[in-house]
């Protein structure tokens, strides 16, 4: 049986069905260098940024800002943006291709309520219309494929609600969406209900990527089996173990990742506890590479906050961080910390 890429994604250059979700404060520049070290040689996937809001792209100086500082090497970047007004949006889509954008994906999940009040993220899918209208005017503008990332709707039972949604963003040209089926009422807790990403992909006939509760590689497994869709995407539980792409390259025959080469993929509670400790260091490196120490610390904390919940001390790790004054006493805390054994779990409840 074929696991994802039913349908092509990125015209086909997309050979690989896992990627990382957009998460403000998370999917940066420093991150995706750590976690492509995981990608397995050969294999191609899509790269999101944080959300970026359309209307201060225009003004930006996209190289320092660190939402949208970039690697040289990033092949596959897809950048998020929030937006409703044509202007702002046909700016920053033109800024963004030429800063190396391969596709733009519009946020219309997003529930906080700076976004509800401008009427765009979440809000755009109480309006049907005028969510298509958002994509027709990016897509107008646009010179890549433009996709967009979407909550459910409601229970299963108002699923014809949400296909004539999509069915209007596909009219208006979205090349693909990403459903995250967990209500915005949910936030992010309670469990993502897979069977709409199911019935969306059989409804439709151009790619679905599920999203929502991928925690470890049996679970995007799981996900791309039980409900066929193109790719699954990881958020939280990516971006804590950023070896799962690693894993599942493994599952699915692709030689390791470049410098890997002859080694296997951590397996064992203990030796992916190991993996944490190791990308963790990586991180802070990348991040004071990247954004200086105030801010790479800024940064870090908040990464060990949502991701420490997978080891059973998470706690005193966050404690460790927050504790250290300069980086270096960031590194030595977290380096004693990994010192003796870690076990991290598979699964947790995830809350934040
Ligand atoms: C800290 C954080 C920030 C997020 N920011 C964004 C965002 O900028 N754009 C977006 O579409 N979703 C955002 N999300 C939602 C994720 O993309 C994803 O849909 C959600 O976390 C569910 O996936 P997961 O269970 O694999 O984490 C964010 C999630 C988290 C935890």
């Amino acid at each position: 049986m074929k696991l994802g890429l039913h349908r092509p994604v990125l015209d086909g250059k997309v050979n690989f069905p896992l990627c990382l979700a957009p998460m403000v404060g998370l999917t940066h520049v420093a991150l995706r260098e750590v976690m492509r070290d995981y990608l397995p040689a050969e294999a191609y996937t899509i790269w999101p940024t944080e959300m970026l809001n359309s209307r201060r792209i225009p003004g930006e100086n996209l190289e320092k800002t660190p939402e949208t500082m970039r690697a040289a090497y990033e092949p596959g970047l897809v950048p998020q943006i929030l937006g409703n007004e044509e202007d702002a949006i046909a700016e920053s889509v033109k800024r963004l291709v030429e800063w190396g954008a391969e596709a733009i994906d519009i946020n219309m999940g997003c529930p906080v309520q700076k976004a509800l009040k401008h009427n765009y993220g979440v809000a755009l899918m109480g309006d049907p219309a005028y969510a298509a209208e958002v994509v027709r005017m990016t897509v107008k503008n646009s010179t890549v494929p433009v996709s967009v990332k979407l909550r459910a709707v409601g229970s299963t039972k108002e699923f014809d609600e949400l296909l004539t949604f999509v069915s209007g963003l596909r009219q208006s040209g979205a090349a693909w969406v990403c459903l995250h089926p967990r209500t915005a009422a949910q936030k992010r807790r309670g469990n993502a209900d897979w069977e709409q990403i199911k019935q969306l992909h059989k409804a439709v006939d151009f790619p679905v990527i599920g999203n929502g509760d991928v925690q470890t590689y049996d679970d995007a497994i799981n996900m791309l089996k039980e409900t066929g869709c193109d790719m699954a995407m990881a958020g939280r539980g990516l971006a804590a173990r950023p070896w799962m792409m690693w894993q599942l390259g493994e599952e699915l025959g692709f030689a390791p990742p470049a410098g890997k080469e002859g080694q296997k993929a951590p397996r064992t509670s203990e030796e992916e506890g190991a993996e944490y400790g190791k990308c963790l260091l990586r991180l802070i490196d990348r991040c004071r590479f990247y954004f200086g120490e105030d801010l790479a610390m800024r940064k870090v904390r908040f990464y060990v906050r949502t991701t420490s919940v997978w080891l059973p001390f998470g706690n005193t790790l966050v404690g460790v961080c927050a504790k250290a004054r300069t980086i270096d006493e960031m590194i030595e805390g977290v380096t004693k910390f990994f010192e003796g054994p870690v076990e991290m779990s598979l699964r947790t409840e995830l809350r934040q």
